[in-house]
């Protein structure tokens, strides 16, 4: 679904950011990319997205090369939740900041209408479907700016530190959402500070350190890691330490740390 062939990039010449990174992610698959600040995250998600252009490489994204496809094209196949989305909003009602995409995909009518309800359904705002989204709270917000994302159903769905800032709630509700989008084959790209999160929700972590993919591994794996997790700046996820405290196997989720927990009390 998405290819990275040895890309670099510089800001600079002859300093670059990021060097040779190669990863691929597949349909269905959640991938975490991590790193300390600087890292060069942020830069990875806008080379992905075709906002910036590789120096030298090149990144396929369903099949178009970032090279050659336009922005708004590509966001067809990539959908982007930037950091702080909620200050993009600019539609005066909910309804019509989530129906912006799906209308300029095409759709109309009964069509239109359906989406529209599904994605309000799934951000938890059916009822506020006619609220300005400016009198909304963060959190509601910033469902909004995930919904209309979600709306345009892309292959690929970035998600640049979402659930930094929302109520337990709101944070339930987007681990949800990303569930069913690997349940429906979509490739789901997190960049996420918060390990926990991470833990919970991704197949598989990329570690940055300094511009270079240090860590390609499935999660458990990177996180048992403890050498590579320093190496690349990471705390170890809080039920991870939790378990490894009380000398049960590795768990990241807290049902996985309950199942190991009541399994040994059983003993
Ligand atoms: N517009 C820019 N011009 C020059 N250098 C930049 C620019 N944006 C970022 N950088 C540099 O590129 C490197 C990677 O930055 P980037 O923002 O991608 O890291 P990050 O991992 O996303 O960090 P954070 O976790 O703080 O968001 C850093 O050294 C940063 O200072």
């Amino acid at each position: 679904m998405l290819s990275v062939d040895d890309v670099t990039f510089s800001y600079v010449a002859g300093a670059p950011v990021l060097a040779d990174i190669d990863f691929k992610v597949a349909s269905g698959e959640v991938v975490a990319i991590v790193g300390r600040n600087g890292a060069g995250k942020s830069t990875l998600l806008r080379l992905l997205n075709g906002l910036f252009q590789p120096e030298s490489g090149a990144i396929i994204v369903a099949g178009n090369a970032t090279s050659d496809t336009p922005v708004h094209i590509l966001a067809r196949s990539i959908g982007t939740v930037f950091q702080a989305p909620e200050q993009q909003i600019f539609n005066p009602r909910v309804r019509d900041e989530i129906a912006f995409g799906p209308k300029q995909l095409g759709l109309t009518g009964a069509t239109l209408e359906a989406r529209i309800a599904e994605v309000l359904e799934r951000i938890g705002l059916a009822s506020e479907a006619d609220a300005h989204p400016l009198d909304l709270d963060q959190s509601a917000r910033r469902m909004v700016a995930i919904g209309s994302v979600l709306a345009m159903q892309p292959p690929i769905l970035l998600l640049d530190e979402a659930q930094r800032g929302l109520d337990k709630t709101a944070i339930t509700r987007l681990s949800t959402i990303i569930e069913t989008e690997k349940a429906r084959g979509t490739a789901v790209i997190l960049v996420c500070h918060d390990m926990d999160f991470v833990a919970r929700q991704a197949d598989r972590v990329l570690g940055l350190a300094r511009g270079r993919l240090a860590a390609n591994l499935p999660t458990k794996a990177f996180f048992t890691d403890k050498a590579l997790t320093a190496s690349i700046g990471v705390e170890v996820p809080d039920v991870l330490a939790l378990s490894e405290a009380l000398a049960l196997p590795p768990t990241l989720t807290p049902a996985a740390f309950a199942d190991a927990y009541m399994a040994r009390e059983r003993t």
